[in-house]
């Protein structure tokens, strides 16, 4: 986060100072935004960055315990430097969050300077190798040229010129977010190969008398496990490639000045970011459990990516706040629509009338045609924005203020952000497919992919379609048994759809998920490699249990 910071944030003379720097490392950053105090709340940050006209130097200074830096990757013992995001005072005037370039550790012995105090935070659940650290800032000063001013300047004598939008500051946290969505579709199609591919090589259980013992993969039960998990891998593919595609653009735009689509893409990255986590963060579980007690071994590799995964429902934005985030978006977009504005892209279908298209309990609908299906979430979208959107009115109109309304709605708010954000992907990996250049054979076993994950969306979130007469109950039903009619369809190319992520073995890190199959040796290679099979008896023994046993025995 460090690069793509400067990257984004300094003018063309700071990237030539810091650029060359960092590509070659000759330094090492980190993006120190996160206090102990606040994480969520970047406008309650407490770190301080006060200007002296008289040296042209800002004096950074941590006031309080709860203003020191505290998660930021590598900075306990790594970095030499670090982009902090401080309170920004020039003549007396608070101007809120602005970064600035701090040197942390002499780039001679990497002791930290005078002024730092850092160091690593302490063992965590997973990202064990991972240095994250705090920094506490005394009064340290640093060049008035160290503070990154693409987008706003404090000049020599300590004129404050502000940002075209004070947002831009932010502009890293979206971009990592999009790399979180795709981070996602890794994650699961990781955990996806290494479930089907054991899936394959497990036999377990004796169905009638006699009969050898089938692949775990046979049981409708596992498809059912896996199969859709699978198809969420695609999609996320599919999603990611999207979602970067609208990133690159918009930020194209705000590189000639154009901030016309900030906020459509802040509202779909924090959306998507936090789904797409939500769902692979729960995903990883299941496939995990889906291997039995082998699934729990650290040879697995479960263990380690869910450890090292699940964060990412937590930072770059925790998965609640960003999804409310969206939905502030969607209630103002609804707001725009009614008022006769025209809608984005993305939000376009708010301002449509699809109240009217579909009825649930109307028959002889084609309850398999996924174009069909995919009206059907972009009504559930638009009735959960526009129910969510009509509680903020009411609350309004209740004597509340925007805040205070959005509040009392949220938990309507998340949900309809989580619609809006299963509508977008859904739609996306259908209209994906229809623009792939692939063999028919191939584009039929995508096709049984993005249909079962469209029924199965709808089977597991089928009330939101009821409760609204989207779908009558009977229909709910007929869809879920679509998804699970195709399991043994699916189940013919499952080895090969997760072959097609070519995860190397060395990559995938994972005994369950070998390519070439042969678990059990090297489960048993693997243990006997265990640290406690260093020796037959543990010197442990000698001290603790040869005593106990010996003293007992006597008693015999
Ligand atoms: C090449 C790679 C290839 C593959 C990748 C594959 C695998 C990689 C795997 C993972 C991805 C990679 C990296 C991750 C790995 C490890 C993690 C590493 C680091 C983690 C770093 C961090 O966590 S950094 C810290 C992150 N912190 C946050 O995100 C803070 C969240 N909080 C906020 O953003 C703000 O508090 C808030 C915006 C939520 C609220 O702000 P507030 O001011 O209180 O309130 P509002 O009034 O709601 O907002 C004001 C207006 O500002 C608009 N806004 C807010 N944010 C943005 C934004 N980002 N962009 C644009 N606009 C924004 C908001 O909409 C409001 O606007 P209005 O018009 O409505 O007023
Ligand atoms: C592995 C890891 C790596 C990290 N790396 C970095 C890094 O490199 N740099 C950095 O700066 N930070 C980093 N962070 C910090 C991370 O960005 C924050 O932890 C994250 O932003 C969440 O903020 P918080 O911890 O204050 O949680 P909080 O905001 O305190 O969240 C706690 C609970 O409060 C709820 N909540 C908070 N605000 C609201 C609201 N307005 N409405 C409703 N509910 C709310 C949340 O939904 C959540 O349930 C990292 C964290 C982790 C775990």
């Amino acid at each position: 986060m460090f690069i793509p910071t400067l990257e984004r944030q300094c003018t063309s003379e700071q990237r030539e100072k810091f650029l060359p720097l960092c590509y070659d490392y000759r330094i090492i950053g980190t993006y120190a935004q996160t206090e102990l105090g606040h994480g969520t709340f970047l406008r309650g940050l407490e770190t301080t960055a006060h200007y002296d006209p008289n040296t042209q130097e800002f004096i950074l200074n941590s006031p309080t315990i709860s203003s020191i830096k505290w998660w930021p990757g590598a900075l306990g013992k790594t970095s030499t430097h670090a982009v902090v995001l401080a309170q920004l005072y020039t003549l007396g005037k608070c101007h809120g969050i602005h970064p600035f370039v701090v040197q942390l550790r002499s780039l001679d012995d990497h002791k930290p300077l005078r002024g730092i105090t850092v160091g690593d935070i302490g063992p965590k659940m997973g990202f064990g190798p991972n240095d994250n650290g705090y920094l506490k800032l005394h009064k340290h000063r640093i060049p008035r040229t160290n503070m990154l001013m693409k987008y706003s300047q404090v000049s020599p004598d300590g004129t404050y010129t502000k940002p075209p939008r004070s947002t831009l500051t932010y502009g890293t946290m979206t971009f990592v977010r999009v790399l979180i969505v795709h981070g996602s579709a890794i994650a699961l199609a990781k955990a996806s190969t290494i479930a089907i591919r054991y899936s394959a090589v497990r036999r377990q259980s004796e169905l009638r008398p006699g009969e050898p013992e089938p692949q775990i993969l046979s049981y409708p039960t596992q498809q059912h496990k896996l199969f859709p998990l699978l198809a969420t891998a695609y999609a996320f593919h599919f999603v990611q490639l999207a979602m970067m595609k609208i990133y690159t653009d918009v930020n194209d735009q705000i590189n000639n000045s154009n901030f016309s689509r900030i906020q459509e893409l802040h509202a779909l990255s924090s959306g998507l970011k936090a789904f797409t986590s939500w769902v692979t963060n729960a995903g990883l579980e299941v496939c995990r459990m889906s291997c039995g007690g082998h699934g729990y071994s650290q040879a697995s590799g479960f263990p380690r990516l869910y450890a090292d995964f699940t964060p990412s429902c937590t930072y770059e934005g925790e998965n609640t706040v960003l999804m409310l985030q969206s939905a502030r978006y969607l209630v103002k977009c609804v707001r725009d629509a009614r008022s006769g504005k025209t809608l984005p892209g993305t939000v376009s279908y708010l301002s449509e009338d699809v109240s009217a298209v579909h009825s649930g309990g109307s028959s002889g609908r084609d309850l398999s045609n996924l174009d069909f299906l995919i009206s059907l979430y972009k009504q559930r979208a638009s009735n959960q924005v526009h129910f969510a959107s009509d509680k903020v009115d009411r609350g309004i109109s209740a004597g509340m203020d925007l805040v205070g309304a959005l509040n009392s709605a949220s938990v309507h708010l998340v949900s309809a952000a989580k619609a809006h954000s299963h509508y977008f992907i859904a739609k996306t990996f259908v209209e994906s497919l229809k623009l792939l250049k692939a063999s028919s054979e191939l584009q039929n076993v995508l096709h049984q992919l993005a249909s079962v994950y469209v029924f199965e969306g709808i089977a597991q979130s089928s009330g939101d379609f009821i409760e609204d007469y989207i779908l009558s109950g009977s229909e709910a039903k007929t869809i879920r048994q679509l998804a699970v009619d195709l399991l043994p369809l699916i189940r013919v190319n499952a080895v090969s759809l997760v072959d097609a992520f070519s995860f190397r073995d060395e990559v995938l890190q994972s005994v369950l998920g070998r390519y070439d199959g042969n678990v059990y040796e090297n489960l048993f290679k693997w243990a006997q490699n265990s640290p406690l099979n260093k020796t037959d008896v543990h010197p442990s023994y000698h001290k603790y249990l040869g005593p106990l046993l010996k003293r007992n025995q006597s008693k015999l």
